[in-house]
């Protein structure tokens, strides 16, 4: 493809604006968490998996956490079985959990992982389970009157998080490609919601940023209109009103604890956006809504 000397200029604007982002990330890690809602594209995986690449190889060291909820749901009902989610969280009988580790744990992990190799990168995929390195525990969610305890099945919350497996694989160069399943102490797994394991992974990591991809602009007001900046104090008013509802809770409640406990940057941005990745990492283009604890 020949450029007009125009067009050319503007690439390599472009590409020169990223080079104070590279210097101030150089050696740091960016928790990239990739929901399942943002992988429905051939082209935009790709596109996903290349940015993965070149983040490393400027020097960053991207970690990924993926997701994969609607994928989950497709072979839930080839088996007859319907998705049922409470606050967010996917009720989570045996059979569903059988299910789940299938999907998240085989299918979406290794093809997160193919495609980074495929590209340049050298990428491992890890459960929990893997090195025991997210332990967790049955989660309870609270009802409306904030007393009464829900049972959601085999859902975890995380207890604790061992960065060791992951700092070893950065001494080598390999991506970590996180699927959300965590271990109990007697060897159980545990499906965990991959925001909070994204969140808690950051946070435990001493992560420069954490970014969420999902399939929303990023955060939203009751107009539909993208929210750049949300505060803690903004975020309890819009869970209060209903603004903020569904699997979006546990992103916001997840961004938010990371944003206080130290990650420099919390970001929700649009995955289905070609090279999210790279624009909200490298550029001065601001994408999506920032998480600031207050
Ligand atoms: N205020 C809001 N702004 C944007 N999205 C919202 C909001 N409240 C709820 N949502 C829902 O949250 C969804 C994103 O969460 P989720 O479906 O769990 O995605 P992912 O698979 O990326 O984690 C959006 O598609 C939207 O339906
Ligand atoms: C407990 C719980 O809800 N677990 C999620 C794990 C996958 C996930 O979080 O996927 P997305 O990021 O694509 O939504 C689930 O079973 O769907």
């Amino acid at each position: 493809m020949t450029l007009t000397p125009h067009l050319a200029q503007d690439k390599a604007a472009i590409l020169s604006e990223a080079l104070p982002y590279i210097r101030k990330f150089a050696g740091k890690t960016i928790v990239i968490k990739y929901g399942g809602n943002a992988m429905t594209d051939d082209a935009l995986k790709e596109g996903f998996a290349k940015d993965v690449v070149l983040l490393k190889l400027v020097g960053l060291n991207p970690v990924v956490v993926h997701g994969g909820g609607p994928q989950i749901n497709q072979l839930l009902a080839r088996i007859g079985k319907q998705g049922e989610f409470v606050q967010g969280m996917r009720v989570t009988d045996s059979e569903t959990m059988d299910v789940v580790e299938m999907v998240l744990g085989g299918l979406v992990n290794k093809e997160i992982v193919s495609l980074i190799n495929q590209h340049g990168g050298k990428a491992v995929g890890v459960t929990g389970k893997d090195g025991n390195f997210i332990r967790a525990r049955k989660m309870f969610l609270k009802a409306d009157d904030g007393e009464e305890s829900i049972d959601i099945g085999q859902v975890g919350e995380i207890e604790s998080i061992d960065p060791s497996l992951i700092a070893l694989m950065d001494t080598r160069d390999f991506i970590p490609v996180i699927a959300p399943i965590g271990v109990g102490h007697d060897g159980s797994a545990y499906n965990i919601n991959a925001d909070l394991v994204a969140g808690k992974l950051a946070e435990t990591l001493g992560a420069e940023k954490l970014i969420l991809m999902t399939n929303t602009e990023g955060v939203l007001d009751k107009n539909g209109q993208l929210l750049t900046g949300l505060t803690a104090s903004q975020v309890d008013g819009l869970f209060a009103d209903g603004t903020i509802h569904g699997g979006m809770l546990p992103k916001i409640s997840s961004a938010l604890d990371a944003a206080k406990n130290g990650v420099q940057s919390v970001h929700i941005i649009d995955g289905r956006v070609k090279h999210a990745l790279l624009l909200e990492i490298l550029t001065d283009a601001g994408v999506g809504t920032m998480i600031r604890a207050n």
